[in-house]
């Protein structure tokens, strides 16, 4: 979670702008208009026909976006795992409390039930039940499916899933996941109630102050479409979904909204519980009888989180609940000596395998600390702790004293947390009182950390860390995945996962720069607390008025940017002298300003404005002042490309409309011996040397000698089998491929290439750049991407390179990949397939293709986000079925670079092979 824990600009629901109600947009014909011809401006794709079509865009274009603008958008995979961590914490809570006061069993309990706004979540929380309270459970075949549908969103929402008792081991409950979308609930009820002005105006605040995920989000918008929703309230909510500021905070959306315990008849232990629930506790007895336990953060906002427990002090200051063996997790209680809303809390990470709360306790006692609250979670073998102190002086201590420490070989760390959101403030309003702005604000715990450090535990989680621990972790990262893996498969029906490991996985390739080695930013303009315009990273409102924090000292952010969004200030207050865009009014003019460099240093602008009513001279005017600021009055400067876009669209996004005011359209990247034009919107990763990196490996693999690796137990096994061609990558992080000597000959690679016979299919190409690269190895290469705009720069890329053997379609995958499969076919030539989807994986009808064309053979897949790519993974691995007809693929290799130092992303290789019957 980010500091602050309302990082939006939008304001809580007592000063929404309530929409008006136009009684025509209020048709389905309307709205669908309404919303393609934003959508179509919002993508610039022209022939977006259908709504459908153009849903998908824009949800590719915000996944692709939320990869490449990591620098205000990498809290997806951050947040999802401080969900997993708040989930955890508030499972911790809840069934600490049952767990203790009567081990739960069959006799005691009937059913439990989770409802989740967020499908991932709730398969976790679903695992935390079971490892937790011990209650087994085993999906029913319907919830298998369901939970493999992630890649297609709009199915995946508001399902009930029931999960029968596995019958062999102590299972004592039926457990049923609901996926139970709250803001979405709230838009349906909207329409019931007849009053969709104000519950739209609800939902665009929870969406804003909640900041809902993407996917709920257009849940929300398709649902919208479908139910008259009135224009303003569907645009709203694009608008936050769609926003890269809004931070992909997933966490009230998300997390576990409630978890029902229902007692069997006579039930000591939870009749016990729900006795003795003290006027504060926010426990209630539902109406079917159930306990429900309200999680922090959900409409009612109820706290249920401090007080649950009912703790005593200890003699070292830590609290104990009386009756508990094992605590979970504990906690003071309101008006407690020493409660302090958990703002001073830290993360412990890289604690010894299978540390219980119990022997941490102790060792923080013997490290000279005086927690007022401990809890382990994370997994048996990689466990993490939050540590909540009184005061910031014993917190600060707590992290030199841990950092400085090495505990059974583990050199331990400890990181600022921020403050458990829901918390509340001593002094402040009890639960259940209605909320309001003030409330809401008074909710939010004052971070005492300052702007740079708040901004950059926004933007870049890991930065904290030393480098080679962020790269431990994510291998961490990869290994859990890894393990996730292996159970999907098990459950989809795979034989061979339980005979040997899945396959060697390597360690992750580091990136060569790891600070300020993003080629490309969007800033937002916003004000300081002393009101001047700042250009930088959207901190959201906090108690001094702060929205926007220079990007000054964040780690993800080059110099040269630096001093472009100084310089740009300067532009806004002594040239322009026009106002920065207020989103909540929709007045004033200044936007966002893009910038982009390449590794030679040379930069490219976009400011955008809003016109409002401005007229064509006064813009020309203002983008004259804009190219002479630039090119002639930056000192430090190599800006060489200056453009205006003029943007009227309430989202944050990027429209067509971009102006050229000074020099060339596109830079140009050299990038191993090729030459690629970037124009403003194009794809391509934000990470120089990284990319490389990433590609030589993609390269590699691709080019690796078939099957003979298969069944290697480790990669040094694996490269004695196979005859790996070395093709540059180097696990140093230094690629040295030069494609362009390969073309020209003076390398050897593409001679001997075992690719030379074979064609390849660069699935989700993009601008073409792995199509590019295999080119020189390969006889051909067929492209395929959704937005055309990325294969017209494909295609100028090729002609640039002189690339005959390399064709490129528009188009989206699941719909052409079967035509240009028969294409590729016709050469009768091997084929193999480079897949490089967005986040979400690709559509199930890709995967169907590509099982059913055995000259496929091997597969490169490429992730962003690795736990996402399981779904479509699996699906290339599982059994022949009449769904997936065709043999099945395995995992020869599994790799990871780094293109995101400082933050918790990385990108996921996977080399697939398909079984063969002999
Ligand atoms: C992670 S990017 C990969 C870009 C490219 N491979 C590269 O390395 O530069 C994912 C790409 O998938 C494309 N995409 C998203 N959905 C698609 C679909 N249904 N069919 C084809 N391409 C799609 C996006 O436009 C985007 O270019």
């Amino acid at each position: 979670m980010s500091e602050e824990k309302h990082t939006n600009s939008i304001e809580p629901v007592g000063t929404m702008p309530i929409p008006t109600i136009i009684p025509e947009s209020t048709t389905i014909e309307k709205v669908i208009t309404e919303i393609k011809s934003e959508v179509v401006d919002k993508t610039n794709v022209a022939e977006s026909t259908t709504v459908e079509k153009a849903i998908t865009e824009i949800k590719s274009e915000v996944v692709d976006k939320v990869n490449v603008d990591a620098a205000e958008s990498t809290t997806v995979e951050k947040t999802m795992k401080e969900v997993k961590s708040e989930v955890v914490d508030k499972m911790n809570v809840d069934f600490a409390d049952v767990k203790d006061e009567a081990p739960v069993s069959s006799a005691n309990v009937e059913s439990v039930e989770i409802l989740s706004g967020h499908e991932a979540e709730a398969v976790f929380a679903v695992e935390t039940v079971k490892s937790e309270i011990g209650v087994g459970i085993k999906p029913s075949d319907a919830t298998e499916d369901s939970f493999k549908n992630d890649a297609d969103v709009s199915e995946s929402a508001s399902m009930v899933v029931e999960a029968a008792p596995i019958s062999d081991t102590s299972v004592i409950a039926p457990v049923t996941v609901k996926f139970e979308t709250t803001v979405q609930n709230i838009a349906l009820e909207s329409v019931s109630e007849n009053n969709p002005a104000e519950i739209g105006s609800i939902v665009a605040a929870e969406v804003a102050s909640d900041s809902i995920p993407m996917k709920i989000a257009a849940e929300i918008k398709t649902e919208a479409i479908s139910t008259d929703t009135p224009m303003e309230t569907v645009s709203e909510i694009k608008a936050e979904a769609i926003s890269t500021d809004t931070p992909m905070d997933v966490d009230s959306a998300a997390s576990i909204s409630s978890i029902k315990v229902k007692p069997a008849q006579n039930s000591e232990c939870l009749a016990a519980k729900t006795t003795s629930a003290t006027s504060e506790t926010p426990t209630a007895l539902a109406s079917d009888g159930a306990t429900e336990v309200v999680a922090p953060n959900c409409l009612t906002e109820n706290d249920a989180d401090d007080s649950l427990n009912v703790p005593t002090k200890d003699t070292d200051g830590t609290t104990q609940t009386p009756g508990k063996e094992k605590p979970v997790q504990e906690t003071l209680k309101r008006g407690d000596e020493g409660f302090t809303s958990e703002i001073y809390r830290i993360k412990v990470d890289s604690l010894p395998k299978f540390t219980s709360v119990a022997a941490f306790k102790k060792k923080l006692g013997q490290l000279g600390l005086k927690p007022i609250k401990v809890s382990v979670q994370g997994t048996k073998q990689y466990p993490y702790s939050f540590v909540t102190f009184e005061n910031e002086d014993n917190k600060q201590k707590a992290l030199k004293v841990l950092n400085d420490t090495t505990w059974k070989n583990n050199n331990i760390y400890a990181i600022h947390a921020a403050p458990k959101k829901g918390t509340q403030l001593v002094g402040e309003k009890r639960p259940g009182d209605r909320s309001t702005e003030n409330d809401q604000r008074a909710k939010r715990p004052k971070s005492t950390l300052p702007l740079h450090e708040q901004i950059n535990d926004k933007v870049a989680a890991y930065w904290r860390y030393p480098y080679d621990q962020q790269l431990l972790k994510k291998d961490g990262i990869v290994k859990s995945v890894m393990n996730d893996w292996k159970r999907d498969l098990r459950k989809a029906g795979v034989d061979w996962v339980n005979a040997s490991p899945l396959c060697p996985v390597e360690s992750i390739i580091p990136s060569k720069v790891i600070k300020g080695y993003r080629n490309k930013c969007e800033f937002s303009l916003g004000q300081s607390a002393e009101g001047e315009v700042h250009v930088g990273f959207l901190l959201g409102r906090s108690a001094d008025g702060t929205n926007v924090v220079r990007p000054t000292e964040c780690p993800l952010v080059s110099e040269g940017m630096k001093a472009v969004c100084l310089h740009f200030e300067k532009f806004i207050t002594e040239m322009s002298k026009l106002p920065i865009y207020n989103t909540q009014e929709r007045t004033g003019h200044w936007r966002l300003l893009l910038v982009r460099e390449t590794h030679a240093g040379e930069i490219m602008i976009v400011a955008q404005m809003h016109p409002q009513k401005l007229s064509t001279t006064e813009i020309t005017e203002q983008g004259k002042l804009l190219g002479v600021h630039f090119s002639e009055n930056f000192p430090e400067g190599n800006v060489k490309s200056i453009s205006l876009q003029c943007y009227e669209g309430i989202s944050h996004g990027f429209g067509s409309d971009i102006q050229l005011v000074h020099g060339p359209p596109v830079l140009e990247e050299t990038l191993m011996g090729l030459k690629f034009d970037i124009s403003p919107t194009s794809f391509f990763q934000v990470n120089y040397g990284g990319a490389e990196n990433l590609y030589s490996l993609i390269r590699q693999w691709a080019g690796e000698t078939k099957k003979l690796g298969a069944g290697a137990k480790s990669a040094k096994e694996r490269d004695g089998k196979a005859k790996l061609y070395d093709m540059g990558v180097h696990h140093d992080g230094n690629a040295q491929t030069d494609i362009k000597a390969e073309k020209d000959g003076s390398k050897d690679a593409s001679k001997d290439s075992v690719l030379r016979s074979v064609n390849v299919l660069d699935v989700c190409c993009g601008t073409g750049t792995i199509g590019m690269l295999m080119a020189p190895v390969a006889n051909k290469v067929f492209g395929v991407d959704i937005v055309e705009s990325a294969i017209e720069d494909a295609k100028k890329n090729a002609l640039k390179n002189e690339m005959k053997n390399i064709e490129f379609v528009c188009g989206k995958a699941e719909d052409t990949l079967g035509k240009l499969v028969n294409t590729a076919l016709l050469e009768n030539m091997g084929l193999m397939g480079i897949l490089d989807p967005p986040r979400a994986g690709l559509h199930k009808d890709v995967v169907k293709v590509i099982r059913a064309t055995p000259q496929i053979d091997r597969l490169v897949y490429v992730a962003c986000d690795a736990r996402q790519s399981l779904p479509t993974l699996t699906s290339l691995c599982r059994p022949t079925s009449n769904n997936y007809i065709g043999l099945p693929f395995r995992p020869m290799r599994v790799a990871a670079a780094d293109l995101f130092p400082n933050t918790p992303n990385f990108e996921f290789i996977v080399l697939l092979e398909r079984e063969s019957t002999n």
